[in-house]
């Protein structure tokens, strides 16, 4: 048994959050090894990183998932009772309340929805005027993800709902009022949800069957009850929120291809040759080195059970380990050149379980990987397939990824001006 390198003298939670994205794979070189004890929130931790080790982390006979994030972000970005906080059987059984929703028919139809939304937005832009697309792209897709949900959504609400879903995640990492908002919007979003469920269960609205609301309404437990209203919102708003955070990956979208015109031209041929309604080809390549080279999810957490050896080094019972998500896709031993941006990787090398972990790492159906990536690669390669048959102009503006904020973002959130309205 090898003692854990690191210390665990002082709290590194200020050097966290100035590099929030970098701070394990730093450690982690300082050392010399995977498995790093630290300090965080005035709590020891162990930081993990590699894909051996998003291995080994996945067994839920040892880690936890039980308060294995801090109360924060339960009362944001999570909501109480939801999926991430299970384990073992309960877990699978609540899971596959999200992966029977990703069949590639529905996920097809969420892109087409995303398309024609962004198409009737982009008709209101007046030409010339600036447009910031994250903030676009998060109306657009909260129209559309609530369609799709069989949630219903009146026009009047729909700027309210967009703050709400987009405080959720943008608010849970902050630091001072971004925070104090999301922590209100979570309450109100709580309160919209479970409304939802129980019109559902009312009769009062009939989403079909193979939607969201539909699922997180009729859901059973594994004793055969229906989840408390409060919960199956909790659950709702897990596909609601995180399609809605699918925004900043589409800001990065357009970041790339801005300043990859290679790329651009590429995604441009595919959509000229199949009318922009193809899926797979470079367009998903370029998908998913949208998802493996900017950052979204720092780490993820569990608690150790008991007393046992993570690598080699023993990690104490109920001890908070993370893994790191970015440094593990930008592993210069897995990915050459990490901070290059070549969508052609995913072609020579394609990918696997535990060495490319945007959303988590593992298998999805069984682990806590995230049940939305065919979601997320759909989405992205839609409206990279829409904005390059777009026309409009980048005026001068500082796009520099902002890498201290929780979720990252470029700091202008992409701003274009329309040339004239978007082709059908
Ligand atoms: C912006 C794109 C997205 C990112 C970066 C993302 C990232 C993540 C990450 C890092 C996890 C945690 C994995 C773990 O704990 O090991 C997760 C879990 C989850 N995601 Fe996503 N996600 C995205 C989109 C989606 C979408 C589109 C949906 C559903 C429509 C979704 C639903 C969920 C759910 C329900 C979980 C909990 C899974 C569990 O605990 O078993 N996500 N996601």
């Amino acid at each position: 048994m090898e003692p854990t390198p690191g210390g665990t003298a002082l709290d590194r939670t200020l050097a966290a959050l100035r590099d929030p994205y970098r701070f394990i794979g730093r450690a982690v070189r300082r050392h010399g090894s995977p498995v790093v004890a630290t300090r965080l929130l005035l709590a020891p931790a162990v930081c993990v990183t590699g894909p051996a080790a998003a291995a080994e982390f996945q067994d839920d006979t040892h880690f936890t998932r039980h308060r294995a994030v801090p109360p924060r972000v339960v009362r944001t970005l999570f909501g109480k009772g939801g999926v991430q906080g299970l384990d073992g059987a309960e877990h699978r059984h609540r899971k596959a309340l999200f992966v029977d929703l990703m069949g590639a028919d529905r996920v097809a139809e969420l892109a087409a929805l995303v398309d024609r939304e962004l198409v009737r937005a982009a008709r209101s832009w007046p030409v010339g005027e600036p447009v910031v697309l994250y903030d676009a792209f998060r109306a657009v897709l909260t129209r559309a993800v609530c369609a799709w949900a069989g949630v219903p959504l009146p026009t009047v609400d729909a700027e309210r709902r967009t703050r709400e879903l987009t405080a959720l995640f943008d608010g849970a990492g902050a630091v001072g009022p971004r925070h104090w908002r999301a922590r209100l919007a979570r309450r109100a979003a709580d309160r919209w949800a479970a409304d939802v469920v129980r019109r559902v269960r009312a009769g009062r609205i009939t989403p079909p069957e193979d939607t969201a609301a539909h699922a997180a309404a009729w859901h059973r437990a594994p004793d055969g009850a229906l989840l408390p209203p409060h919960t199956a919102g909790v659950e709702l708003l897990n596909v609601l929120r995180p399609t809605v955070a699918v925004a900043v990956y589409l800001a990065f979208a357009a970041h790339a291809l801005h300043h990859h015109p290679r790329c651009a031209r590429a995604v441009g041929d595919e959509a000229a040759a199949d009318g922009g309604n193809g899926t797979g080809g470079y367009t998903e390549l370029f998908a998913q080195e949208v998802r493996r080279h900017y950052p979204f999810f720092p780490a993820v957490a569990a608690r150790a059970r008991f007393d046992l050896l993570f690598q080699g080094h023993p990690v104490k019972r109920g001890r908070r380990v993370l893994l790191d998500l970015y440094g593990i896709n930008h592993d210069p031993r897995r990915w050459g050149d990490p901070e290059e941006f070549r969508p052609e990787r995913f072609a020579e090398a394609g990918w696997d379980l535990y060495g490319f972990v945007p959303q988590g790492a593992g298998d999805p159906s069984t682990g806590h990987r995230c049940p939305g990536e065919p979601i997320t690669v759909a989405l992205i390669a839609a409206v990279a397939r829409r904005l390059v048959r777009m026309r409009y102009e980048v005026p001068e503006q500082d796009d520099t990824v902002d890498m201290a904020r929780l979720p990252a973002l470029p700091r202008s959130g992409c701003v274009i001006r329309p040339l004239g309205p978007p082709p059908e």
